[in-house]
């Protein structure tokens, strides 16, 4: 049956060429492995001088085209309901209930429809100052007041906090929820009644998680019944962060209405998607920041000149002054690309049986299915362009490690350079993703994160901790390599800061 079966993905996938791996063996010369896009980013397209390859492999897995072209992407984001996200990638993110990352067609435009109000200049203004808070608690919490110079061994054991009293114990559940969303979906109920340490840590992280999420839920049902009381006296304005317009979905009866199983879904969606991505995108731009630390001055120059002519005043940087710090816009966009930000290839080790489970979850890469007959104008390394036809059912992996290591977009893309992002239309910015499924929290994210990265810059300078006899470029190796995890992030950052 597999021979069979191998032969005839070749046959349909024959326009184009590409791996056909037998097994997902640890990468080598013979083998892709698993992480193989990140691992061989460098060489995997240019080796069959082609912008869009097949994978087709022959035990398990299911074959997909893979592409690193942005016109491709685009077809494929451009073809109004031509393509669905398939089941399996779906099923990754429906462990709590279904929700807008799980959704297709006019389910997923209904919970679009829900959340984006949302996403506002209003709130991202509060989300500034909420940062820019949050970052003062932290320097006390963290006892970085008074001290001239601070040894982290990991900056990333800050990053994940959403609160500066928040103890590392959630941060970690959630951390530990989000490695292991996959293995929960193969592993059977009945293997948690063993004593293995690592089934027990997922079974306490998710039920912590669990509890976290129908308290916050309980909380703001409750504010909102005061904030109608409080309305209906009139007083107060409507506030619109995106818990309470959920809960205001689930208490709802018309179009727009949520079920409770989908408040809880979207709850974990926004816990996971908001917070690891950010905080991973940011662990990677300190650990570039103080490996180069000439970009880290430029960086700091530009902070330095907008809050010396903030509208402010009083050496506060403002929301009002966003705009103006495309540098480090830039670095962000610099440490996020060159880690082509979330998702982990390295499900391509789960075993046969689980095959649909081969492809990666979440978005270092964005996979679709076509429901139609597709014409897909393809595109040579060289610049040549062709044609493939798709079935209805044949899958298209947008690459975006590829893309961002394709050289034709970013020249010498393995240089960690920020300059290139400084004047990039928002459209530009594929960390993101593109088209209409476009990541909601574009903004959120890059509001939250400037905020604090200028907020840091303006007290410290970074530098890289180097182990004795360590280069600069083999720390980069070390610690700035991709790590999977629901979203892919960097290894432990070790930073010290010095204060300006
Ligand atoms: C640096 C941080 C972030 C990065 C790199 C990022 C990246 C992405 C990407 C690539 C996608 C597309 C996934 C796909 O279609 O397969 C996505 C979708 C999504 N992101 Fe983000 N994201 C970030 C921050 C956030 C934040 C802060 C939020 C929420 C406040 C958020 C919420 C979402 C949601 C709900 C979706 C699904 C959207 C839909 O399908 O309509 N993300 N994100």
């Amino acid at each position: 049956r597999k021979v069979f079966e191998f032969r005839r993905n070749t046959r349909k996938f024959s326009d184009l060429p590409g791996l056909r791996p037998l097994l997902f063996l640890p990468t080598s010369a013979l083998n892709p492995g698993s992480g193989w896009q990140w691992v061989r980013r460098d060489k995997i397209y240019s080796k069959y001088r082609m912008n869009t390859i097949s994978l087709v492999p022959i035990l398990s897995g299911t074959p997909t085209y893979f592409t690193r072209s942005l016109d491709v992407a685009r077809q494929i984001v451009a073809a109004k309901n031509g393509f669905v996200k398939p089941e399996d990638i779906r099923s990754v993110l429906l462990g709590w209930g279904r929700n807008l990352f799980t959704e297709n067609g006019s389910e997923w435009i209904r919970h679009r429809r829900i959340m984006n109000p949302a996403f506002t200049p209003e709130v991202y203004a509060h989300v500034w100052n909420e940062t820019a808070d949050l970052y003062e608690q932290m320097q006390h919490a963290e006892g970085w007041i008074g001290r001239s110079e601070h040894d982290l061994s990991a900056f990333n054991s800050i990053t994940p906090k959403r609160s500066a009293s928040e103890t590392m114990q959630f941060a970690h559940a959630l951390d530990i929820v989000s490695r292991s969303v996959v293995p929960r979906l193969l592993i059977p109920r009945w293997a948690y009644r063993f004593p293995l340490k690592r089934l027990r840590d997922m079974e306490i992280a998710h039920r912590s998680v669990d509890q976290f999420m129908q308290e916050l839920i309980k909380t703001r049902q409750a504010e909102l019944s005061a904030d109608k009381a409080h309305r209906s006296q009139g007083q107060g304005g409507p506030e619109k962060d995106v818990f309470r317009l959920m809960i205001r979905a689930s208490e709802d009866e018309g179009a727009l209405r949520m079920s409770s199983e989908e408040l809880t879904g979207n709850t974990f969606l926004m816990l996971l998607a908001g917070h690891d991505t950010t905080s991973r995108t940011l662990d990677a731009t300190i650990g570039f920041l103080a490996l180069y630390e000439d970009i880290q001055e430029e960086i700091y120059q530009e902070v330095h000149d907008v809050l010396s002519t903030s509208t402010g005043g009083g050496g506060q940087l403002r929301f009002e002054d966003y705009p103006r710090l495309k540098k480090v816009q830039g670095g962000l966009f610099g440490g996020g690309t060159a880690l082509s930000c979330v998702a982990a290839s390295y499900f391509q080790t789960w075993p046969e049986g689980h095959a649909d489970l081969c492809e990666p979850a979440a978005a270092t890469m964005m996979v679709r299915e076509a429901t139609d007959t597709f014409v897909l104008q393809t595109d040579k390394a060289d610049g040549h362009g062709g044609q493939v036809i798709l079935e209805p059912g044949t899958r298209v992996t947008i690459d975006f490690v590829g893309i961002h290591y394709n050289p034709e977009y970013f020249p010498e893309p393995e240089e960690f350079q920020p300059s290139r992002w400084y004047d990039a239309l928002e459209s530009d910015m594929t960390m993101f993703s593109l088209g209409p499924r476009v990541c909601i929290g574009r903004r959120f994210a890059l509001t939250e994160s400037v905020s604090f990265l200028s907020h840091l810059l303006c007290d410290w300078r970074l530098h890289a901790v180097l182990q004795p006899g360590e280069t600069k470029p083999q720390w980069r190796r070390r610690v700035l390599r991709g790590l999977g995890g629901l979203s892919f992030g960097v290894g432990r950052v070790p930073v010290r800061l010095t204060r300006r």
